[in-house]
């Protein structure tokens, strides 16, 4: 059944070949096709350069989604409805030759176009540039970009501008995928409706904070554009640093994209910029040498395809910050994130302080605190980790630690949980913008990576080795062991 909160909408999808369009997009749209969120009149143009006609465009499509969609979410019905709202047009982006295809595609239409832009950020810029020229767009279109904006500050301002010149600011919508995932949402539910976590949140009650995002993938295959980047710029500018914005800021004054994003712009001017001390003390750079994964070989990042053997690009970044005010002073954020680890994995841990008066066995004091655990992924959930007894006549007042727990999967059974793409795309179709990054977000996280990157060079610190399938360096349990912690490790 079609639920008529969703708007229809022309989308003209730029890289309609690429990766993220077969591995995430048109699973994503299918899924609301099949859901009923999809409007009956919403079509969905393909643009690539490939010489293809709509037929084989149609059948690539549903080869992905064969590939890509869990068994159980495959019903042929669906599937042909789907396929059958797909329309192809070859097209050279970088020049403005044959954009008048587009104009002709949605001539006699009054629905608003979205134009999602799955190719490198490089192209923006030309992409605005020519829809404009063809006078492709009105004043309802919308443009969805992909991270990451840029390589730093300066040529994200460029490409910001670029698209700023064709596109005002709250018809852009820059997608960090890690914004559209079940449990980052009901972070901000936990955190804004639960007053007994909301009067906890600073740093009278919090220790520290830890943020985990441990990838078992390496580059697959993507060397060209993961060698210049790196880990911290694929991982931290972006998706971990919105996860500290959230778990940080302040509580917004209500749910407008402007009231959440001004509170994450709060949390990055915040953020305490690395010394030369610091770098050398706080952050450990690692990248993976040859070793297993679930008991399989790989190889080392110098050994994948397309390698350059003198690259001293990082795979791995752990990092010990501070966000500089009053409701955090003094509490450290310790992030880490690698390629190659041994588990996917992506969990918040906010630690508590513990009890002012211990009254307990002195042998149990290091459990005693509590833990609030926000598991991202692969289980969705969250977990308060509390103190009981110990059951049992022979255990006297023993402690035991426990969780009060919330998965998401058992919890809500009927529900399946949607992939990020999904609920991204939907917001965009609902022309809501809040769980998408504003340019002062993206432009004061590449400052304070701008500057992390310059310090590295001025050090000219290179890489630690760690092999595949290990949590990283063993210089990144050393940066958490000084300070008497460790990483939380029940995984
Ligand atoms: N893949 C992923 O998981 C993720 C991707 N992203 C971002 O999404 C975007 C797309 O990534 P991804 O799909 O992996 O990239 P791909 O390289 O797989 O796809 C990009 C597509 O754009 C096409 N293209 C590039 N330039 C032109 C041009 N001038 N004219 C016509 N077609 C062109 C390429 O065509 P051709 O093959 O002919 O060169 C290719 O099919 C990037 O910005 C990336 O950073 C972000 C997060 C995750
Ligand atoms: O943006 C990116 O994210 C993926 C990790 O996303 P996840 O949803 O699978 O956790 C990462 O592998 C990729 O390098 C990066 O560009």
């Amino acid at each position: 059944m079609i639920q008529d909160a969703t708007p229809e909408i022309d989308l003209a999808l730029f890289g309609a070949m690429g990766d993220l369009a077969m591995r995430k997009l048109y699973p994503a749209l299918y899924n609301l096709d099949r859901d009923g969120l999809l409007a009956a009149e919403t079509r969905v143009l393909g643009l690539a350069r490939q010489e293809i006609d709509g037929d084989a465009f149609r059948q690539r499509v549903e080869e992905a989604l064969d590939k890509y969609l869990k068994p159980g979410n495959l019903d042929q019905q669906c599937v042909k409805r789907f396929i059958a709202r797909l329309e192809y047009i070859q097209l050279d982006f970088a020049t403005v030759e044959g954009y008048e295809a587009i104009r002709e595609w949605r001539e006699g239409v009054s629905r608003p176009m979205t134009v999602y832009l799955a190719v490198p950020a490089a192209i923006y810029g030309d992409i605005c540039g020519n829809l404009e020229a063809s006078e492709s767009l009105d004043n309802q279109s919308r443009v969805v970009v992909e991270k990451p904006i840029g390589y730093d500050l300066e040529s994200s301002q460029e490409i910001n501008d670029a698209i700023g010149a064709v596109f005002p600011e709250e018809r852009i919508y820059r997608i960090d995928h890690y914004l559209g995932k079940e449990t980052v949402q009901n972070l901000i539910a936990l955190r804004f409706a639960n007053p007994l976590f909301g009067n906890q949140w600073n740093q009278n009650q919090i220790s520290h904070v830890e943020i985990t995002v441990a990838e078992q993938v390496g580059i697959e295959g993507r060397w060209g554009y993961f060698d210049k980047a790196g880990q911290l710029r694929d991982m931290v500018q972006n998706h971990l640093l919105q996860l500290l914005c959230l778990i940080a800021m302040d509580p917004p004054s209500n749910l407008d994209a402007d009231a959440i994003r001004d509170e994450k712009v709060k949390v990055l001017k915040a953020l305490k910029p690395f010394s030369r001390d610091s770098i050398g003390r706080d952050v450990v750079r690692g990248q993976y040498t040859a070793g297993s994964i679930d008991g399989t070989s790989v190889p080392g990042y110098l050994d994948e395809e397309g390698s350059d053997t003198e690259s001293r690009t990082e795979t791995f970044v752990a990092m010990k910050t501070e966000v500089a005010n009053w409701r955090w002073a003094g509490v450290p954020f310790y992030l880490r994130t690698g390629k190659r680890m041994p588990d996917k994995l992506s969990q918040i841990i906010i630690h508590f302080r513990q009890q002012p008066h211990y009254i307990f066995d002195p042998d149990q004091r290091d459990l005693a605190a509590n833990k609030l655990i926000i598991r991202l992924q692969p289980e969705e959930g969250i977990a308060l980790q509390v103190l009981t007894k110990d059951g049992g006549l022979d255990k006297g007042m023993r402690l035991r630690p426990g969780p009060l727990h919330l998965d998401f999967n058992s919890a809500f059974p009927k529900s399946r949980i949607p992939d990020a793409y999904e609920r991204l795309l939907l917001e965009v179709m609902k022309g809501q913008q809040y769980l998408f990054v504003r340019r002062d977000e993206i432009e004061h996280a590449w400052r304070w990576c701008d500057k992390l990157v310059a310090g590295w060079a001025e050090r000219d610190i290179p890489p630690r080795r760690y092999p595949a399938g290990s949590w990283g360096p063993v210089a990144s349990i050393a940066m958490i062991t000084k300070d008497g912690r460790s990483w939380y490790e029940d995984y």
